[in-house]
């Protein structure tokens, strides 16, 4: 179903593209110049409108990075090109937590007061259709309403189904897109599961852990991983009964904090009880990320972080390089099935296999 949807968007992304582009005279055009010619001017623009803020145009250059067409992928490379000198400029935070943890709530209330402020803000969400966020299939739960409706909002979702919680192999270079479309605060969503904190760790400056009070049991279940990698812990939904609770919680995990390899050089990671709901200590959070920004800015790890970030995007635009490549080739799939039971029939060993593979590789070169 997914998958679906990212064909059509595909497909909106190139009617919009040759709707731009479109002169009244292509059609008498050989095909061939037409496409060209109507490719290059559409990229040019589209970055021209990205950066000029239009959230319709944002969102189809969104569309045009996590298409896996291989025109795209070139056109997508492109539009890179052009936005890429006007990156770098937001704070990035990823925002994780268990299901049900109130992510959406949250993000909804911190990015409206955000925007409140007069920050321009984009979010990366996790498509409430999509079955690992515990949505509804139809989609009629609607997420992040009032902050859709602010004008210097962006709010993008992605389907879960088939990425890293949420996170997608494109959601980097989304975030630069963004980036380029003047926010200053990009907010990337991740369900907690497996490894999507890591990934979204590698690419963010600030990690926020949202977790519930009366953690007792689910302290000693949480994965000491998932919090050696928070700068801050949220302690939700800290109201009505649970005020007094979420004090003690948050005192806990303070302590706990105190005995983790911090998440960031130089950087105490906290913990502070906030409410959605009531829009309480959502400032608190923010003027932490503030301090957060001075402590790391100052001793250069704020630069070093951006520096990693970027030698992670290089490294993982090489993993994907490499499959692209490698199963680009039409007969690969075939080869690959043979071996596959060559190996099983106990005809190869596995490393064999993978050498012939790679041999056969080398010699066709
Ligand atoms: N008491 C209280 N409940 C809240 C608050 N924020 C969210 N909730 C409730 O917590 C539940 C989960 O909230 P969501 O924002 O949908 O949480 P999520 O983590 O995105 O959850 P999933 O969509 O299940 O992944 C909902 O029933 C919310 O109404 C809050 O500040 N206080």
């Amino acid at each position: 179903m997914d998958k679906n949807k990212g064909m059509q968007e595909s497909a909106l992304f190139v009617m919009g593209g040759v709707e731009a582009s479109h002169d009244g005279m292509q059609y008498g055009v050989p095909k061939k110049f037409r496409k060209k010619k109507a490719d290059n001017l559409n990229i040019q623009k589209l970055a021209q409108d990205v950066r000029a803020g239009s959230r319709v145009q944002l969102s189809k250059a969104i569309t045009l990075i996590e298409s896996s067409n291989s025109t795209h992928k070139a056109q997508a490379q492109e539009l890179l090109q052009e936005l890429l000198p006007h990156t770098g400029n937001s704070v990035r935070i990823g925002i994780t937590g268990v299901p049900g943890a109130g992510k959406s709530s949250f993000i909804e209330a911190f990015g409206t007061m955000l925007c409140e402020m007069g920050k321009k803000v984009a979010v990366l969400a996790i498509d409430p259709s999509s079955s690992l966020s515990g949505g509804s299939i139809l989609g009629d739960k609607t997420r992040m309403e009032e902050l859709v409706k602010k004008p210097n909002a962006f709010v993008r979702p992605s389907p879960s189904a088939g990425t890293l919680g949420g996170v997608h192999k494109k959601t980097r270079e989304t975030m630069l897109v963004c980036e380029a479309a003047g926010y200053d605060v990009i907010l990337i969503e991740t369900v907690g599961v497996g490894q999507s904190e890591t990934y979204v760790r590698g690419m963010v400056d600030f990690f926020l852990l949202l977790v519930l009070t009366g953690a007792g049991d689910e302290l000693q279940g949480m994965k000491k991983g998932i919090m050696e990698l928070a700068d801050a812990i949220v302690v939700h939904k800290a109201d009505g009964d649970n005020v007094r609770l979420a004090k003690k919680t948050v005192s806990e995990y303070k302590q706990i904090l105190h005995f983790l390899q911090p998440a960031t050089p130089g950087w105490m990671s906290t913990a502070m009880p906030v409410s959605s709901w009531e829009k309480k200590g959502l400032d608190k959070v923010w003027d932490t990320i503030g301090e957060f920004r001075q402590t790391v800015e100052a001793n250069n790890y704020w630069s070093i972080r951006r520096q990693n970030q970027t030698r992670d995007w290089f490294q993982s635009m090489i993993t994907d390089h490499l499959i692209d490549a490698f199963y680009g080739d039409p007969n690969r799939k075939e080869q690959v099935q043979l071996l596959e039971r060559q190996i099983l029939n106990g005809q190869l060993t596995v490393t064999q296999g993978v050498d012939r593979l790679f041999s056969d590789e080398q010699s066709q070169k």
